[in-house]
């Protein structure tokens, strides 16, 4: 079940230490920088990392450096999450759920490319999040505006589990990275 699934996925995150996981988020940003190269995205969202999850900064000063703009994803209201872009050594401020963001002044983008955090993935590269499904529907809602973004799912090889039973709103990953290797979804038949 789901609910188990999350809960033992991220008891296992907890249990790496803060070496292990800072070594394994350089690792899985080396592991997806040709990837960046090669989609040369316009306008990339990470987050900022909260408790043990991966962290998604090497990944993002990647991002700059093949010429993106940064964004961080703010809660408009408790279900509703949109994007602001991250100037450089910007001030955060709390951006909901205990997480933090840009704050209002920054301008709000669209990203084409988001860095997506989660608490489980299988092989076919679904994923379970938080269970609040802000991730979900964002991406649902770019989706009908005709702006589909590169979903690239940043996580630690032990979060990775047997099988997810996705639901039919659950969008699978593009792609996911961790410490230990880069997947690709397998092209539409
Ligand atoms: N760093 C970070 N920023 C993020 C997210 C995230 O997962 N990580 N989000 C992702 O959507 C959005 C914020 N949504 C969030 C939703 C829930 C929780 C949370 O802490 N939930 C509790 C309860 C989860 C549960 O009951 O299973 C928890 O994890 O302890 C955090 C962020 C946008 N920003
Ligand atoms: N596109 C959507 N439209 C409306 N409701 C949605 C959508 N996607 C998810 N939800 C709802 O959000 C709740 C949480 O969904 P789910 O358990 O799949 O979240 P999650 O994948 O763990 O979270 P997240 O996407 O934030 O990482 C569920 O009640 C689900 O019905």
């Amino acid at each position: 079940m789901k609910a188990d699934q999350r809960a033992a996925a991220l008891a296992r995150r907890d249990a790496l230490s803060e070496h292990y996981r800072a070594e394994a988020s350089s690792n899985a940003a080396a592991l997806a920088e040709p990837l960046l190269a090669r989609l040369a995205p316009s306008v990339v969202s990470g987050y900022w990392p909260i408790r043990s999850e991966a962290d998604p900064r090497p990944l993002l000063a990647a991002a700059r450096l093949v010429g993106a703009a940064i964004a961080l994803p703010f809660l408009a209201d408790a279900i509703t999450m949109r994007f602001r872009q991250f100037e450089h050594d910007a001030r955060l401020v709390p951006a909901g759920f205990g997480t933090y963001g840009p704050p209002e002044t920054a301008a709000e983008v669209v990203p084409d490319l988001l860095i997506v955090p989660l608490a489980a993935f299988d092989r076919a590269l679904n994923r379970i999040g938080y269970g609040k499904g802000h991730f979900d529907r964002a991406i649902a809602r770019l989706i009908e505006a005709g702006r589909r973004p590169v979903l690239l799912g940043l996580a630690f090889a032990v979060q990775e589990v047997e099988k997810i039973a996705a639901e039919p709103h659950d969008i699978p990953l593009d792609f996911l990275v961790t410490e230990r290797e880069l997947m690709a979804a397998p092209p539409h038949a």
